[in-house]
C-alpha cells in the first residue's frame, strides 16, 4: 500500500471516481502541481511581503459595491467562519463541473496525466499559516479573474449588502452567489493562482482593502489547469490550521460534492532505520514539517532478543499521504430506501445552499424506467424565496439541475419544469439523453418532454402527499384522535399552502392537462370552515341534497366577505360558500370551471340557483310594476336589469354583474393596475343587475309609490340613492362618490327636517378678506349646514 487511504467508500462507480493523486513516501517530496514549503520560499520572495501586494503586479480597485461586502465580511464578529471553506469547495466543484462538460464535446480539454484528474485537493502550512485549496476545474483567465473576482457586481451583491445591514446570516452568502468573498472571514491576505487553457498562469492577490492586484505567475509551481485558492489566515482563525477541524468540515457541509476532495494529511509511522551512531547526523536533512523521535525504550527492549541482527531502532515519522474526505457516489444513484431522512434532509441543504436546520417539507426519490430512463429528486423547500413571485413571468429561472450519466449539464434548463413548480429544488439525471451534444441541442430532445411530463406528475403526487400525510387535513374525527404518533406532519399542508398555494393556483390557470389534479390541492376557507382552510372534496362532503352547483365568493378579505348580502340566503340556507380573497383567484376562477362535475359558482354573478321555489314567479309578477320603472330610471347607468332576488334577507338591493364579466372585484383589481388599459376595462366589465328584495319593506313601500306616481321626483331621488349604496355594498367603486354623497346629505337634511332650501351660512369674512382669495367651503356640502347637523346627531 502505498498509502492510499480512502476514508469514506468509493465502491462501485468506477468510472465516477478519478483516480486520487499520488501519495508522496516523504515530507518535502513535490506532489505534482501542488505547491510546498519550497515554493512557498519562493513565493514569499517574489511577493515583497505579506502585507504589501506584489508592486509589479497591474491594480485594480474592486466595484464599489464589492468593495461594502468586503467590508462587511472582513469586520464582521460573525461567529460562524467556518462557512468559507463550503464556499471555495464548492465553486471547485462548479470549475470542475465546467471543464467537465467541455470534455464531453473535446476530450483534449482536458489534457494528460495529472490533468484529467478531476479533484479537489486541500493542503495546509502550519508554519505560514496558509491554507491552500485547489482544483483542477475549468480555471481563469487573466480577463475572468478581473470580472469574477472584484470588478462585476452580480445582482446578488448589493441584495447581499442590504441584508447584512438589516439582519442578515452571512450563512446565506452562497445563495446570493457571492461566496468567494466569504475568505475573508477568516484570511486577510488571499492570492488565487488559475490556469484556463485558453491563457497564461496568473495570480491575483488582495488584501480586501479596496484593490486587487493581477501579475502572471512566473514563479509558482505551474497548475495545469484549474485553480488554487491560498489563504493567509488571521491571527484568530489558527483552528483552520488543524487537519482534523477541516476534516469535520468538509465532511459537515461538502458531503454532497461530487468530485474527491482529499487532503494533504500527517500520518506518524514507525520506521526502522539502523541505529548506527554517525546516521544522526544527516537525520534532519527532510523537510522542516517531519519530525522524527527516537523511542529508546522500544529500543533498548528490542535490542536485547535480537541482538544477533544488525542493530536498529524504530523512529517516529510523519508522513503525509492524500486522505480521501468524501464518498462521491451520488446519493441520488443510491437506493431511496436505504438513504435516511437525514441524508436527504443534508442533500437538500447543500442544493439549496441552505445551512439551516430546517427541513425540506417533503421529497420525492424515483426512478423512471421504459423510453425515457432516468433519475431524479424533488424537494419542497420549507420556505418560499421572497422574490418567488416577484417577476414570474420574465425571470427565466429553475432549481433543477440536470444531469446526463452523471455529467452536471446545467441548472438553468427551463424545459424541465413548467413555471408554476418552480419553486421545487433538485436534480434530475437521464440515461437517455445524449452526452456529446451542447446545451442547445439538448435542450431540444425529444425526450425532455417525456421527463418533463413524468416530473409534473411525481411533484403532484409529492405534494398530494404532504395533504395525506397531514392529521390535520383528515375529515375522519377517528383518525385524527389516533394519528398523535404523527405529529410531525401534523399542520404541515397549510404550512405548504401559506408558502406555495399562489403557485399551485398559477399552476391550474397555465397547465390545463393537470388542471383536476392541481385543484384538489387547492385550499381555501369558507363559511363553514371554522377558520381552517378545506378542500374542494372537503367541501362537496358536505354539500346539501340537491345542491348542484359549488358556492363562491371573491373579495379582499375574510372578514369582508363574511358580511356581504351575498350570503345572507346562502348562509340563512346552509349552504357552504367558499372566500376567495387572493387577487389570482379572479383569474383562477376564469379557467376552473367545474372540478367533479360540479359548477362553481360566483354568488355575486348572475344565475344562483338555491333550487326552485314556487313563489317566485308570483313574486315576479306581483314586482313587475317596480322592476320595469326602476329598469328605465336606470337605463343612463349601464344597468342592464332590475330583477327580483333569490340571494337576500337582511338587504333590501344588490348589484350582481354577468356571468362572464368582470366580478365587482375583478374590476376592482384591473383599475388598481398600473398598466390596465381603460378600453379594455370598458369592454370586459359585467353587465350589472339590480337584484331587490322583495321581502324587504323599503322595497315593498318603493313598490307601493311607484304604482301611486311614477312621476314622484322624491321615489326617484330614493330609488337612485339605493341603487348607488347597493352598488357600494357590493363590492364596485362609485363612478360617482360626489354625487352619491349629496344625495345622503339631502336624506339626512329630511330626517331632521330641516328645509331642502336652507343653505350654508355666509361666513363672516371681513377681517381674513385681504389674504383669503379661495372660494368658501360652502359648495362641497352643497346646500346644507353640516355643523349644525353634526351637532344634532
Ligand atoms: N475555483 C474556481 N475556479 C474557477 N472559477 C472560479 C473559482 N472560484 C470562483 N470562480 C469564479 O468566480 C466567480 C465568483 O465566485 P463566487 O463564489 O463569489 O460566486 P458564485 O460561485 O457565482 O456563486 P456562489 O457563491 O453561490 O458559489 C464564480 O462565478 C466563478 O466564475
Amino acid at each position: 500500500d502505498q498509502g492510499r487511504k480512502f476514508q469514506a467508500n468509493a465502491e462501485g462507480d468506477s468510472d465516477e471516481l478519478v483516480d486520487p493523486p499520488k501519495v508522496e513516501d516523504k515530507i518535502g517530496a513535490v506532489p505534482h502541481g501542488l505547491s510546498t514549503d519550497s515554493d512557498v520560499v519562493k513565493r514569499e520572495s517574489e511577493s515583497i511581503s505579506k502585507r504589501s501586494l506584489r508592486s509589479n503586479a497591474e491594480k485594480f480597485e474592486f466595484q464599489a459595491e464589492v468593495s461594502r461586502l468586503m467590508d462587511i465580511i472582513i469586520n464582521s464578529l460573525y461567529s460562524n467562519k467556518d462557512i468559507f471553506l463550503r464556499e471555495l469547495i464548492s465553486n471547485a466543484s462548479d470549475a470542475l463541473d465546467k471543464i467537465r462538460f467541455l470534455s464531453l464535446t473535446d476530450k483534449d480539454v482536458l489534457g494528460e496525466g495529472d490533468n484529467t484528474k478531476l479533484d479537489i485537493q486541500i493542503k495546509l502550512d502550519k508554519e505560514k499559516k496558509i491554507l491552500s485549496i485547489r482544483d483542477r476545474g475549468i480555471g481563469m483567465t487573466k480577463e475572468d479573474l478581473i470580472k469574477n473576482l472584484g470588478t462585476i457586481a452580480k445582482s446578488g451583491t448589493s441584495a447581499f449588502v442590504e441584508k447584512m445591514q438589516t439582519s442578515g446570516d452571512l450563512n446565506l452568502i452562497g445563495q446570493f452567489g457571492v461566496g468567494f468573498y466569504s475568505v475573508y472571514l477568516v484570511a486577510d491576505y488571499v492570492e488565487v493562482i488559475s490556469k484556463n487553457n485558453d491563457d497564461k498562469q496568473y495570480v491575483w492577490e488582495s488584501k480586501a482593502d479596496g484593490a486587487f492586484a493581477i501579475s502572471e505567475d512566473t514563479w509558482n509551481e505551474p497548475l495545469g489547469r484549474g485553480t488554487e485558492i491560498r489563504l493567509h489566515l488571521k491571527e484568530e482563525a489558527g483552528e483552520y490550521l488543524q487537519e482534523s477541524k477541516l476534516k469535520e468540515l468538509v465532511k459537515r457541509y461538502s458531503e454532497f460534492i461530487n468530485f474527491p476532495i482529499y487532503i494533504w494529511a500527517s500520518k506518524e509511522v514507525d520506521v526502522e532505520v539502523p541505529a548506527d551512531e554517525d546516521d544522526s547526523s544527516d537525520e534532519e536533512d527532510s523537510s522542516e514539517s517531519s519530525s522524527k523521535e527516537e523511542s529508546e525504550d522500544e529500543d533498548a527492549d528490542k535490542s536485547e532478543d535480537e541482538e544477533k541482527k544488525p542493530k536498529t531502532k524504530t523512529v517516529k515519522e510523519t508522513t503525509y499521504e492524500w486522505e480521501l474526505l468524501n464518498d462521491v457516489k451520488a446519493i441520488w444513484l443510491r437506493n431511496p430506501k436505504e438513504v435516511t431522512e437525514e441524508e436527504y434532509t443534508k442533500f437538500y441543504h447543500s442544493l439549496a445552499k441552505d445551512f439551516s436546520d430546517e427541513k425540506p417539507l417533503a421529497w420525492s426519490h424515483f426512478t423512471a424506467e421504459g423510453d425515457v430512463e432516468f433519475k431524479a429528486v424533488l424537494f419542497v423547500p420549507p420556505k418560499a424565496p421572497q422574490d418567488l413571485y416577484e417577476s414570474y413571468y420574465n425571470a427565466n429561472k429553475s432549481n433543477l439541475k440536470l444531469y446526463v450519466r452523471r455529467v452536471f449539464i446545467s441548472d438553468e434548463f427551463n424545459e424541465l419544469l413548467p413555471k408554476y413548480l418552480n419553486f421545487l429544488l433538485g436534480l434530475v439525471d437521464s440515461d437517455t439523453l445524449p452526452l456529446n451534444v451542447s446545451r442547445e441541442m439538448l435542450q431540444q430532445h425529444s425526450s425532455l418532454k417525456t421527463i418533463k411530463k413524468k416530473l409534473i406528475r411525481k411533484a403532484l403526487d409529492m405534494i398530494r402527499r404532504i395533504a395525506d400525510e397531514d392529521p390535520d387535513e383528515s375529515t375522519d374525527k377517528e383518525k385524527k384522535d389516533t394519528s398523535s404518533d404523527n405529529n410531525e406532519k401534523k399542520g404541515q399542508y397549510s404550512k405548504f399552502w401559506n408558502e406555495f398555494g399562489k403557485s399551485i393556483k398559477l399552476g391550474i390557470i397555465e397547465d390545463a392537462t393537470n388542471r383536476n389534479r392541481l385543484a384538489k390541492l387547492l385550499r381555501f376557507e369558507s363559511t363553514k370552515s371554522e377558520g381552517k382552510l378545506t378542500s374542494l372534496d372537503q367541501y362537496i362532503s358536505r354539500m346539501k341534497a340537491g345542491q348542484k352547483d359549488i358556492f363562491y365568493i371573491t373579495g379582499t378579505s375574510k372578514e369582508q366577505l363574511e358580511n356581504s348580502p351575498f350570503l345572507e340566503r346562502l348562509k340563512k340556507k346552509n349552504f357552504e360558500v367558499i372566500f376567495f380573497t387572493d387577487p389570482v383567484d379572479e383569474y383562477l376562477m376564469q379557467y376552473l370551471m367545474d372540478y367533479e362535475d360540479k359548477k362553481f359558482q360566483n354568488v355575486s354573478k348572475e344565475g344562483l340557483k338555491l333550487g326552485k321555489d314556487s313563489k317566485d314567479k308570483e313574486l315576479k309578477e306581483s314586482f313587475k310594476d317596480l322592476t320595469k320603472w326602476w329598469k328605465t330610471a336606470l337605463s343612463k347607468d349601464n344597468v342592464d336589469d332590475v330583477k327580483i332576488s333569490n340571494r337576500l334577507d337582511n338587504t333590501p338591493c344588490v348589484v350582481v354583474t354577468s356571468k362572464f364579466g368582470w366580478s365587482a372585484n375583478m374590476e376592482r383589481i384591473m383599475q388598481s393596475q398600473t398598466l390596465s388599459d381603460a378600453s379594455k376595462q370598458a369592454y370586459m366589465r359585467g353587465k350589472r343587475v339590480l337584484e331587490v328584495n322583495p321581502r324587504h319593506p323599503i322595497i315593498k313601500e318603493l313598490r307601493e309609490r311607484v304604482v301611486k306616481n311614477p312621476e314622484d321626483e322624491g321615489v326617484k331621488h330614493t330609488a337612485q340613492l339605493m341603487y348607488q349604496t347597493a352598488l357600494f355594498e357590493s363590492g364596485f367603486l362609485l363612478d360617482d362618490p360626489k354625487d352619491f354623497a349629496s344625495r345622503i346629505y339631502d336624506s339626512v337634511k329630511t330626517s331632521l327636517d330641516i328645509s331642502p332650501e336652507a343653505t350654508v351660512e355666509e361666513e363672516d369674512d371681513t377681517e381674513v378678506e385681504a389674504e383669503s382669495d379661495s372660494k368658501p367651503e360652502a359648495d362641497a356640502v352643497h346646500d346644507g349646514d353640516v355643523d349644525d347637523a353634526k351637532d344634532e346627531l
